[in-house]
């Protein structure tokens, strides 16, 4: 993408699942939009193009005429923007099949919420490693894939090392009801949303056994006072955790029953242990045990997600969770 582009950019989104497909019906409802929806399976684009739905993903919703549906890595080439929009832990194999046939002038950025478990990379760093030269950004922030493509207000962030292309990636992803705001911060930003997802089962836990609004409105806010000071060890900024990708998307996620996350907590809060996501995609769940790693690595103190992740691998119970955590030593908030 050039710094002055006019007309409208070419955008892939690779990741036909819920996300993928909600921002892909955004960016194309504008006029000129020259989108396209890149599949892995053929079965999906073949279902997308013929009913103009992608009724797994996205339910009843119908799709923009004007936007395209591809299995075919093709259809990559000539992108301006390629959107990464399948789960964290898929990045790195993704960019590693998909990167060949991505042109050197094509900015990427990852619309995922986690960093890779296996390594504690965030996912912009995980991009750069896999597709060295290119410009790496990361779109984040409080939007629920059914209300984006339904039309409903959204704002989220989308952040860039230069803010001249971050401005330029919000103005050609935007739409009457989705707004972008444009940041700098690529680190508070993804963290933001990787961490979020870890408090959202902390709520969800909280929820499930019953523990009351009072515990909810404790762990949002201790919650958030952990995503600092993780955000602030990374060498992120510490006002970002204030906006859209830290609090905006703590808030959403931690109180709408429309989260994976928060009826993952809910489950484990009401049966007392994980019985797995059902299938679905629950990015906190791998979230939250590197995250406690690598905050241990930086020497800062995440109560809330060491706990959430004993809890998911069966080492500690929502109980003896509870009584650790409200009987940690006094100290100034
Ligand atoms: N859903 C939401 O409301 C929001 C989601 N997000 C984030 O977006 C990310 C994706 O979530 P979401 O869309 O909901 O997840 P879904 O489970 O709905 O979809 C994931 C999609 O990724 C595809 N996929 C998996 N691996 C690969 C791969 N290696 N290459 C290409 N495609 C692949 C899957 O394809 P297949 O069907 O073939 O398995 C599937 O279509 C997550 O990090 C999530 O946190 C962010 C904001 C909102
Ligand atoms: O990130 C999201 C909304 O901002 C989606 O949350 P879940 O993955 O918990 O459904």
């Amino acid at each position: 993408m050039s710094a002055n582009q006019t007309i409208a950019p070419k955008i892939v989104v690779v990741g036909a699942g819920a996300f993928g497909t909600a921002l892909a019906a955004v960016a194309a409802a504008k006029a000129n939009a020259d989108v396209t929806l890149l599949s892995r399976r053929e079965e999906v684009a073949a279902e997308c193009r013929l009913t103009g739905r992608n009724e797994k993903a996205l339910p009843g919703i119908a799709l923009p005429a004007r936007l395209a549906f591809s299995a075919d890595a093709a259809a990559l080439a000539g992108a301006d923007i390629v959107l990464f929009a399948m789960p964290s832990q898929e990045h790195r194999s993704a960019a590693q099949t998909y990167g060949a046939a991505i042109g050197a002038d094509a900015m990427i950025v990852t619309c995922a919420k986690g960093m890779e478990q296996s390594t504690g990379r965030l996912l912009t760093e995980l991009l750069a490693d896999e597709l060295p030269g290119h410009r790496i950004g990361v779109l984040s922030g409080p939007g629920f894939a059914a209300d984006i493509a339904k039309g409903l207000p959204t704002a989220m962030v989308v952040a860039a090392p230069d803010m001249a292309v971050a401005t330029q990636l919000a103005e050609a992803l935007s739409g009457p009801t989705f707004r972008l705001y444009p940041s700098t911060d690529r680190i508070g930003v993804q963290l933001g949303g990787a961490l979020k997802n870890v408090l959202a089962i902390a709520c969800g836990i909280v929820e499930g056994a019953g523990l009351g609004d009072s515990a909810r409105a404790a762990l949002i806010s201790r919650g958030l006072a952990e995503m600092s000071r993780f955000i602030a060890a990374r060498s992120g900024e510490a006002d970002t955790v204030r906006g859209l990708s830290g609090l905006g998307d703590l808030v959403l996620t931690a109180t709408s029953h429309q989260s994976r996350n928060l009826r993952f907590g809910i489950a484990l809060g009401e049966n007392g242990r994980a019985d797995g996501s059902g299938g679905e995609l629950v990015e906190g769940a791998f979230a939250a045990s590197v995250a406690a790693r690598v905050a241990q690595d930086l020497g800062i103190e995440m109560p809330v997600t060491e706990a959430v992740a004993a809890i998911i691998d069966g080492r500690l119970d929502v109980r003896t969770a509870l009584e650790q955590l409200m009987s940690r030593p006094i100290t100034q908030e």
